[in-house]
């Protein structure tokens, strides 16, 4: 009898195969008066967590059956305790790091309510480039960038 094929986890770095998992990133942004865009919320990632400590955008993996707006949603509630109004499709990236393959589903969301609670102990900076916090994670250099292009931003987009 021939050995049973020794398959590797999806999401093993090993496997050349591994499909990316959907994660729903929100971007809350201020806006004035007149509609321009100002600071944006990052948060730093909780205790206990790949990249612990690092800076990026809050958010979360979709859940079976949801949509990203659903995810978001849910996990802002969750971290965060706002309920955010609409979610707006901005930018989808995908990241491979070593724990992991994901496509980032980034949405800029300009309305929220309820008051901000770090219900993860986990910490939040409202920012404009160039970000001051640091570390930022890999994933949130680009959306960095973004902002750069949109905004006419020159020089460095964050410290570290
Ligand atoms: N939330 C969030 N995750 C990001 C960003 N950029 C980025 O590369 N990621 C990656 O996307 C994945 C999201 O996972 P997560 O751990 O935050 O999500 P979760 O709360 O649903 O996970 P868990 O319940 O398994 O702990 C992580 O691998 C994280 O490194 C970002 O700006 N925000």
């Amino acid at each position: 009898m021939s050995e049973p094929m020794k398959t590797l986890p999806t999401n093993s770095p090993y496997n050349p195969d591994r499909r990316p998992v959907d994660v729903a990133v929100g971007v809350l942004v201020c806006r004035d008066a007149e509609g321009h865009e100002g600071e944006f919320l990052l948060t730093s990632r909780p205790a206990g967590k790949v990249y612990a400590g690092y800076w990026e955008y809050p958010g979360g993996k979709l859940e079976a059956g949801e949509t990203v707006e659903e995810a978001l949603r849910r996990e802002l509630q969750e971290e965060l305790g706002i309920t955010i109004g609409a979610a707006h499709p901005w930018k989808i990236e995908e990241m491979d790091y070593p724990h992991a393959r994901v496509r980032l589903h980034f949405c800029k969301v300009y309305d929220w309510q309820g008051e901000f609670q770090m219900r993860e102990q986990q910490q939040m900076a409202w920012q404009t480039l160039p970000v001051q916090v640091q570390p930022v994670l890999p994933g949130t250099v680009p959306v960095l960038q973004w902002f750069a292009a949109e905004r006419g931003h020159a020089g460095p987009t964050h410290i570290g």
